[in-house]
C-alpha cells in the first residue's frame, strides 16, 4: 500500500481481518517485559547486501541482541537431566547430516526416474531423534544453499525492543496514514473486515464482501493472505480459481511453528556463554525439544521458551494450557530436578487454529520448481498476489513478506501504466471519430449537453484512477465507499 500511494494511488483501502495490522509479527505483555509469538528474529545479517528490515530495524533503533543456536547441540539433557557427553551427540549430528544429504540425492534421482542406491536410516533413539528435529526443523528447513544467508548474511538478531518487531511496520503505516494522538486514524485503513468473497465480473471491476455485510469495489485487489488462508474455505472466489492456480496453492505446505513462554519466579537453568539454547531427548520426536532462556535478550525476566512445531503444535493448541504447563514442568523437572519451581505464568500462541492465519509460514517441498512460485505469484484477472509465499528466495521470512509486498505493487502500478497507455491509444482514436459528432450536436443545441455526457462518460471510467496516478497527484481517499 505505501509503494502504491507512494507512487499517487491513493484512492486504496486496506481491509484487515483482525484488530490490529502486523500479521504474523505480533507482539504480548508476558511478565513484565514483550514477547514476539510470531516472528522473533532478523535473519541474514551481517553480509556485503544489507537485509531491508535489517535496515529498517536500525532506522528505528529497534533493540536486537545476537543469538547464536549452532550451540544448542552439545547441550542436550536426557530425560534423566544428565548432559549427552559431545562426542555422542557430535556423532549423531554427522550422522543426521549424511542421511539428510543422501535423502536429498534420492529424491534428485527419483527425479530423474533413476533407481535410489541406498535408502537412509531413520532416527530412533531420543538423541538421534532431538539432532534429527533441531537439524530438520530449524537448521535446515531450507535446502543449502539458503538464499536468505547467501545474499544477506548468517547472523540472527533476536527483537527484544518493548515496542515490539511490529514497531517497524506501524512506523511504515504512519509514512502514509494520517494519524491521531500517535494512532493511525486513516479510513483507508479499514480493521476487522473479514475478506469472504471476491467476485470478479466479466466487466472491469472487483466485488469485495466481507463478513459484516460490507461491499467494495475496487479496480484491482492484492491478495496479501497466507497460503494457509488461501488453502482454507475462509475467502470463495467467483469465478473460482483456475486450476493451475489451487495447484501451486496446495503444493506449498505450511509450518506450524509455537513458541511457549513460561515465566518463573527465579532462574534455575544456566546463563553461561553457549547455554542460551539447550535441548531435550525424548522418545517422541519434537516433544517439548527445543528450549532458549531470554536472560540474554531480558536480563532478570526469568522467562524460558519452549519451541514446538507442527504435529505437537496442534496438539498442544488443542488443549488447555494448564495441560500444556503440566506437561512442559514435567520436562523440565526431568532436565533440572523436582526442586525447581512451577512457572507463574503461561503463553501458549495460536497460529493453527487461528483462521486469519491456519499456520506460521509457507514451507515449499525440497525441489520445488521454479513453475510454481510462477504460479502462486501470478495475477489472476485483476487479483494480484502477494505474502511471503510468493516470494521464491525469501519465502517463511519477514523480509520475504516485504519484499513481495514491493514486488507485487511495481507489478500493479506496471499493470496500470499498461492499460492506461492502451486507454491513450484507444482514447485518441476515438476523439477522432468523437469530435465532429461533438461539433454537430453542439451546432445544433443551444446548451452543451452532450459535452456533459461525455464527461460523465470519462468520470465513470475505470481508466479515471490510473491518470491520477501517473500524474502523480493526489486523489480523494477511498473510492470504494462500503455499501452497507
Ligand atoms: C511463530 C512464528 C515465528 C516466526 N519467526 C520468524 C523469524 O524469526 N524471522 C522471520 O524473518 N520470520 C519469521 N516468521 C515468519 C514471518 O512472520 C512471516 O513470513 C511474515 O511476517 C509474513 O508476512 P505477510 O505479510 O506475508 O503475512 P501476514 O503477516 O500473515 O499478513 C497477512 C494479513 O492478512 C490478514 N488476513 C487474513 N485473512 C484475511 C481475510 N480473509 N480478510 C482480511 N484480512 C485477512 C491477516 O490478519 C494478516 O494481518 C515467523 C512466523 C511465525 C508465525
Amino acid at each position: 500500500a505505501k509503494v502504491l500511494a507512494e507512487n499517487g494511488v491513493n484512492d486504496i483501502v486496506i481491509l484487515e481481518a483482525s484488530d490490529r495490522i502486523g500479521g504474523r509479527i505480533r507482539k504480548e505483555d508476558f511478565g513484565d517485559i514483550s514477547i514476539e509469538i510470531g516472528a522473533g528474529w532478523v535473519a541474514g545479517v551481517g553480509g556485503k547486501t544489507s537485509n531491508p528490515v535489517w535496515e529498517l530495524a536500525n532506522q528505528s533503533s529497534l533493540r536486537t541482541c545476537f543469538s547464536d543456536y549452532s550451540n544448542a547441540r552439545y547441550n542436550i539433557y536426557d530425560q534423566s537431566g544428565k548432559i549427552i557427553p559431545s562426542e555422542l551427540a557430535a556423532a549423531s549430528y554427522d550422522k543426521a547430516v549424511n542421511s539428510a544429504i543422501q535423502e536429498l540425492k534420492n529424491q534428485e534421482e527419483a527425479n530423474l526416474g533413476n533407481a535410489i542406491s541406498e535408502i537412509p536410516s531413520s532416527p530412533k533413539t531420543p538423541i538421534d531423534l532431538a539432532i534429527d528435529f533441531v537439524l530438520h526443523d530449524f537448521e535446515m528447513a531450507e535446502v543449502e544453499p539458503i538464499s536468505t544467508y547467501v545474499e544477506y548474511g548468517d547472523e540472527e538478531f533476536l527483537v527484544a525492543d518493548e515496542r515490539g518487531y511490529e514497531f517497524l511496520v506501524y512506523k511504515m503505516a504512519e509514512s502514509f496514514l494520517s494519524t491521531c494522538q500517535g494512532k493511525i486514524a486513516d479510513n483507508r485503513l479499514q480493521l476487522n473486515k473479514v475478506v469472504r468473497e471476491i467476485i470478479q465480473g466479466s466487466s472491469n471491476g472487483i466485488t469485495v464482501k466481507t463478513e459484516d455485510g460490507c461491499v467494495y469495489k475496487a479496480r484491482y485487489i492484492i491478495l496479501s493472505v497466507s497460503v494457509g488462508v488461501l488453502r482454507s474455505d475462509l475467502i470463495t472466489f467467483h469465478p473460482p480459481l483456475p486450476e493451475w492456480k489451487t495447484e501451486a496453492i496446495m503444493k506449498c505446505e505450511v509450518i506450524v511453528y509455537t513458541k511457549i513462554f513460561l515465566k518463573f519466579p527465579y532462574k534455575f537453568w544456566s546463563c553461561e556463554h553457549g547455554k542460551e539454547f539447550f535441548l531435550y531427548a525424548h522418545e517422541k520426536r519434537g516433544y517439548y525439544t527445543f528450549w532458549q532462556h531470554m536472560e540474554n535478550a531480558y536480563p532478570g525476566s526469568n522467562i524460558l521458551v519452549v519451541t514446538l512445531t507442527n504435529e505437537e503444535s496442534k496438539r498442544v493448541e488443542s488443549q488447555s494450557d494448564m495441560a500444556t504447563l503440566k506437561e512442559a514442568m514435567a520436562v523440565l523437572r526431568n532436565m533440572f530436578g523436582f526442586d525447581i519451581p512451577t512457572a507463574t505464568q503461561i503463553f501458549v500462541p495460536l497460529w493453527w487454529n487461528n483462521r486469519f492465519q491456519r499456520g506460521s509460514y509457507s514451507d515449499y517441498p525440497i525441489l520445488s520448481k521454479h513453475q510454481d512460485f510462477i504460479h502462486i505469484k501470478a495475477p489472476v484477472g485483476r487479483i494480484f498476489f502477494t505474502g511471503e509465499h510468493t516470494n521464491e528466495k525469501f519465502n517463511g521470512y519477514v523480509h520475504g513478506g516485504y519484499l513481495s509486498g514491493i514486488e507485487t505493487s511495481k507489478m500493479l502500478l506496471d499493470e496500470m501504466r499498461r492499460v492506461e497507455e492502451d486507454h491513450i491509444d484507444t482514447e485518441s482514436q476515438r476523439n477522432f471519430l468523437l469530435e465532429p459528432l461533438l461539433a454537430l450536436t453542439e451546432s445544433l443545441t443551444s446548451t452543451n449537453t452532450a459535452a456533459s455526457d461525455l464527461k460523465k462518460w470519462e468520470d465513470i471510467s475505470t481508466v479515471a484512477t490510473s491518470r491520477l496516478f501517473l500524474n502523480n497527484s493526489t486523489s480523494s481517499p477511498v473510492t470504494q465507499e462500503a455499501i452497507k
